[in-house]
């Protein structure tokens, strides 16, 4: 691996099915150990199509991957034992019990932690004679996840580990992704939960139909968007009596009956000059909320900002089809 940290290493990446669809249009990015990356996404954004090929269950149709310096699929067998993989779907025997399921899994693996372990990590410990097929949705994907662990893997790829669960299984297998990332396990995960993604991701890249639209730390990303601050209006003022929005660096501004809400990207100017507006006026600022941009405002700006100029582009498309139709007839 040279002397680099980057356990997980992609550059150009590429990912065409059948038929010629581009799932993934040539994306870069690294993970460096002991990292947790997230990959975001709209729906079909291309998430799974990248974690099969860094699990090197395809070959890529352009670029390259490195997982701990080897070729995933034309090396998988130096790569394969160091890895944990949870696909969306595991797929294992229904008839066998939790504990059979596990010991079968353990079987394939050398240097498995023990079975009872596994399980205890990911809560099933008392599961362990149930058959697979009685377990509830949400325990089926703790028993994926206590598979990918069996083998003490450096590297472990979790699609979307916390659909179905619960809150509090969702907030039990995000400590447990804490915990191995503090052990040193380097983690790359898809998730649908943005709330959840910036709490417990180092760094997260944001995919949209094949492309990367934005990447780095939580902060990094939501840094790009503007800050919001609401409040009422004071009993017997309008919007007329705030000094000029734009003096105090608003962007945009809408209001709802009373409740006014703007947008800045200098929150700390805005916020300051409102109070002291406030305070002049001797007025209150009721139901005053400030805040910075969340993950899941990010994503949906990102994900708008890059779709609209593909709209206007399709949309001009198809009038210069029609133009083109009607000058034919
Ligand atoms: N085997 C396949 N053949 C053809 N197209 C495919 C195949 N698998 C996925 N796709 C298409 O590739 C695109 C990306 O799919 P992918 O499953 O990677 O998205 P995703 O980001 O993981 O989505 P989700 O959040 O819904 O799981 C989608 O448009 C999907 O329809």
């Amino acid at each position: 691996m040279g002397t680099s940290d980057h356990v997980i290493e992609v550059t150009g990446l590429r990912r065409v099915y059948g038929g010629g669809f581009e799932a993934v249009r040539g994306i870069t990015f690294h993970v460096d150990r002991g990292e947790i990356f997230a990959l975001l996404g709209t729906n079909g954004a291309g998430k799974t199509s990248t974690v099969e090929l860094l699990e090197g269950l395809a070959p890529p149709d352009g670029g390259r991957v490195r997982v701990l310096g080897h070729d995933p699929y034309t090396e998988r067998a130096a790569v394969r034992p160091r890895t944990g993989v949870m696909l969306q779907e595991g797929g294992f025997p229904s008839e066998l019990t939790v504990g059979e399921t596990a010991r079968m899994w353990a079987g394939c693996v050398s240097g498995a932690r023990p079975v009872r372990e596994a399980l205890a990590l990911v809560g099933l410990e008392r599961r362990t004679d149930v058959r697979v097929k009685q377990l509830s949705g949400g325990e089926r994907r703790r028993l994926d996840l206590a598979l990918a662990l069996l083998g003490r893997p450096e590297v472990l790829f979790l699609d979307e580990p916390t659909t179905g669960l619960d809150a509090e299984g969702r907030r039990d297998t995000w400590e447990l992704v804490r915990t191995l990332r503090d052990g040193g396990t380097t983690v790359l995960l898809t998730t649908h939960y943005l709330e959840e993604a910036e709490g417990l991701a180092d760094r997260v890249a944001i995919l949209h139909e094949g492309r990367i639209a934005a990447a780095g730390t939580p902060a990094e990303v939501t840094a790009s968007q503007p800050s919001r601050i609401s409040f009422e209006l004071p009993a017997g003022h309008f919007l007329g009596d705030l000094p000029p929005l734009s003096g105090l660096g608003v962007i945009g501004h809408e209001t709802d009956g009373r409740v006014v809400r703007l947008r800045t990207r200098t929150l700390q100017r805005t916020a300051t000059e409102l109070l002291l507006w406030a305070r002049q006026a001797g007025v209150e600022l009721r139901g005053l909320d400030v805040r910075s941009a969340s993950l899941e405002e990010a994503f949906l700006g990102i994900a708008r900002d890059v779709s609209a100029p593909r709209a206007k582009e399709q949309k001009e498309e198809k009038e210069k089809k029609k133009e083109k139709e009607e000058y034919a007839a």
